[in-house]
Formats: structure tokens, C-alpha cells, sequence
């Protein structure tokens, strides 16, 4: 469903990713995981059509960023590091602007919303303003925006910074169960160990390369030490 290959991208001197190789598979749930300037946000720039890579490819659901990038971004949903939410508008609000930039139609937008909401477990008022929502809850709201044009794929950010360790569980349980209701693709990024043991799959990242690529059992394995923490701390440190 999304697949880079050789990708390259420097900022003048650093290089930040180095020929940087993944593919993830429908309905996967991947957790990326890298320490502080490992690349993560630079390969999310990279996929989102920010930046562009220096070098290598990159395809979302069989289409080329670089050759087609309207058709590939519309694949993409995507939640930022960020907050990026008008904190006095409505829950309601907020989430029909961004229907509105996808062109998804009012009545479609409308009912997506409902049942995205309703999903996730957020309050059934939709017009409370998303100042009063807790930051778990506005992490969620921004995940029902990064889903209305229905990606194939879900980039998230360091999605639950700044959470405490019970919204983060909340955050990612309703995160794993709707990804498979739907069968989204999702790559999470993260430095917090704890979130990439429930994942299908993690990708370790350091200096801009991949240095595991496997099951958590799998990369606990091929990183030398009995946790996945241990490995990742011995290994990126
Ligand atoms: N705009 C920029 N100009 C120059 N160097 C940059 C820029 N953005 C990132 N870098 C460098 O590129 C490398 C990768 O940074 P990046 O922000 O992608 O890492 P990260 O894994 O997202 O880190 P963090 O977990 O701290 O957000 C780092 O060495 C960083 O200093």
C-alpha cells in the first residue's frame, strides 16, 4: 500500500534519510521507531508532498508520488506532531472545513463525521467547542479529520505527545480497533518503545536508515537484547 525505495534527503550538509527502503501492506499497522532526529518527521514530509526527496521513490496505493502526486496524496491521511485544530470552533466545525478542502461532498462529509466521532468514542455533542475537549479527545478529533476522504494510508506523527500514559492507551486502542474494522494501512511514528510493542510490525530508524525491520518478537530478536526497549536503547544510543 506504501512502498519508498531508495529514498534520499539531505538538509545541506546532514543527511537526513540515507536510501531509506519500506513497503507496508494493507491493513498493517506499523510503528516507526526512532530516537530524537532519527529522520521520522523528514520521511513524513517527504511522503505528504511537503519536501521533496533529494533521491528514490515513493508509491501510495500503486501510484507515484513523483509522477502522479494528486492520485497519491489522495491516499493519505495524515496527523501531524502539531495540534492543528481551531480550538473555537466545533468538533463539527472543524471537521467540515477539511471535508470541504478534500471536496467531499456535505451530506457524505456529514455522516462520516457522525460515525467517525461516534467510532472513536468521542462526546455526542459535536458542537462543543474543541477548546473544552480534553487532549486525548482533540488527538481523536484530528484522527476522524485525517480519515474523512478515506486514505488508504495513515501517517501518524508522534501522534500522542504531550498525552498521559491513559489517553495514549485510549488513543491507540481505538486507533487499532478501527483500523481493523476498515482495513486502513497506518505507520505511526514514535520514540516511546511501549506503543510499537502492540504494533503488526516495526521499523527501527537511526541516523536516517533502517536498522530492523520485523514482528516486535523479530526485531527484539535481531537487536540482541531480551526487550525491544533494551535493543532499541543499546542500539540507537
Ligand atoms: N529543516 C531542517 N534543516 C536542517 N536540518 C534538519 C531540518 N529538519 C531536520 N533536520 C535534521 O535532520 C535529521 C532528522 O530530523 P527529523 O526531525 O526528521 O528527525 P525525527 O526522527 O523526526 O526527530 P524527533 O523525534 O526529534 O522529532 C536531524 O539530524 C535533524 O537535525
Amino acid at each position: 500500500m506504501l512502498r519508498t525505495t531508495d529514498l534520499t534527503k539531505r538538509y545541506g550538509q546532514t543527511i537526513a534519510l540515507k536510501s531509506l527502503t519500506l513497503q507496508i501492506g494493507r491493513g498493517e499497522f506499523v510503528a516507526l521507531l526512532g530516537p530524537n532526529g532519527a529522520g521520522k518527521s523528514t520521511l513524513f514530509q517527504v511522503l505528504t508532498g511537503l519536501f521533496a526527496a533529494d533521491g528514490g521513490e515513493v508509491e501510495v496505493a500503486g501510484h507515484s508520488l513523483r509522477h502522479s502526486a494528486r492520485i497519491a496524496l489522495r491516499h493519505i491521511g495524515v496527523v501531524f506532531q502539531q495540534i492543528a485544530l481551531d480550538l473555537d470552533l466545533s468538533i463539527r466545525r472543524n471537521l467540515l472545513f477539511q471535508a470541504d478542502l478534500q471536496g467531499v461532498p456535505r451530506r457524505v462529509a456529514l455522516a462520516r463525521i457522525e460515525a467517525g466521532c461516534a467510532r472513536l468514542g468521542l462526546p455526542a455533542d459535536l458542537d462543543r467547542k474543541v477548546r473544552e475537549l480534553s487532549g486525548g479527545n482533540r488527538r481523536k478529533v484530528e484522527l476522524v479529520r485525517a480519515g474523512l476522504h478515506q486514505p488508504s494510508v495513515l501517517l501518524m506523527d508522534e501522534a500522542t505527545v504531550g498525552l498521559d500514559p491513559k489517553s495514549r492507551r485510549d488513543l491507540l486502542q481505538a486507533l487499532h480497533a478501527d483500523v481493523r474494522e476498515r482495513g486502513v494501512s497506518v505507520l505511526w511514528a514514535t520514540h516511546w518503545v511501549e506503543e510499537a510493542e502492540g504494533a503488526d510490525r516495526v521499523l527501527v530508524l537511526h541516523q536516517g536508515a533502517l536498522l530492523a525491520d520485523g514482528t516486535p518478537a523479530e526485531v527484539t530478536r535481531a537487536l540482541g537484547e531480551a526487550t525491544l526497549e533494551a535493543g532499541f536503547i543499546k542500539r540507537t544510543s
